[in-house]
């Protein structure tokens, strides 16, 4: 299935525009997991069970698994979701970005090898370096545009032309790499004005919002500024808070809870 068509009918039969960040970090795992060698695998299993319902989409970050030689259990984990969860998007979040014969072997791995249904990845080496993952016709692309980090403002804040540099990525992805589709924008929940100054460039294109929960990020801000007409529109990640909310044996029913209670908390300003 097409990754918008899956998201669009996330949003609208999980009633949520809550992603989950697999961020596994083992330092951070519940004692009864810790030593095993499917320690990662298992953490983040748990908390897909148990929050799958609650979800427009799962996002896991290819680093905590490469980090420690754990690139076999991210396969397990999007297999797993992919077969228990049908019709939930996982985007691997990587943030790419090289030269187009790089980008080729990048997009094989993230779609042909992790089975991804979509990827973050960096448009600043321009179109030739995103071309390799656009031509995917079913996978999403989603690209950095206003990042949470604070340094992010060090280049996207930069006068280009008369417009900030995020606001030209914008308009770069809305009218001109987005010919089929399957585009969306990174803006952090750090920054609920350029939120809507991004979707006032981009029509109902998706945007990925980073940034509430562990870095502070205002959710009612967020949803107001970036909701499209519908009440949809975003993906709002959480990674962090949701999934050490517990420390425990229960961790992946404290992790529900904290999804539970991010969702109902978007809900209420859409
Ligand atoms: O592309 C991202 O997902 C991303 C972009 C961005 O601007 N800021 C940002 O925090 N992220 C990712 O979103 C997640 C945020 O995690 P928490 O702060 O724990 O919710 C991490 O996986 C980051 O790598």
């Amino acid at each position: 299935m097409h990754f918008m068509t899956a998201l669009k009918a996330a949003w609208q039969q999980r009633d949520s525009l809550l992603c989950v960040g697999l961020d596994p970090d083992p330092d951070r795992f519940p004692a009864h997991l810790q030593g095993r060698p499917d320690a990662i695998f298992e953490f983040c299993r748990q908390v897909v069970d148990a929050t799958a319902d609650l979800v427009c989409c799962f996002k896991p970050q290819i680093a905590y698994f490469a980090a420690r030689r754990a690139e076999d259990q991210l396969e397990a984990l999007i297999e797993h979701i992919h077969a228990r969860h049908p019709g939930t998007p996982v985007v691997l979040d990587a943030k790419r970005g090289d030269i187009g014969s790089t980008a080729e072997q990048y997009a094989v791995e993230a779609f042909e090898r992790f089975k991804a249904d979509a990827i973050t990845v960096n448009p600043y080496m321009g179109r030739d370096s995103v071309d390799p993952y656009l031509t995917y016709p079913d996978k999403g692309v989603i690209l950095l545009c206003r990042t949470s980090n604070p340094g992010g403002s060090d280049l996207q804040f930069l006068e280009v032309g008369g417009i900030k540099l995020y606001e030209h990525v914008a308009r770069l992805v809305a009218q001109d790499w987005n010919a089929s589709g399957n585009c969306g924008l990174v803006v952090g929940a750090t920054f609920p004005a350029e939120i809507a100054r991004v979707r006032e460039l981009t029509g109902d294109m998706p945007l990925l919002v980073p940034g509430i929960g562990a870095q502070g990020g205002d959710i009612a801000a967020t949803v107001a500024a970036g909701r499209t007409a519908d009440g949809c529109g975003l993906m709002i990640n959480s990674s962090r808070a949701i999934l050490y909310a517990g420390k425990g044996e229960d961790f992946a029913a404290a992790a529900r809870q904290a999804a539970l209670d991010t969702r109902a908390a978007i809900n209420a300003h859409r």
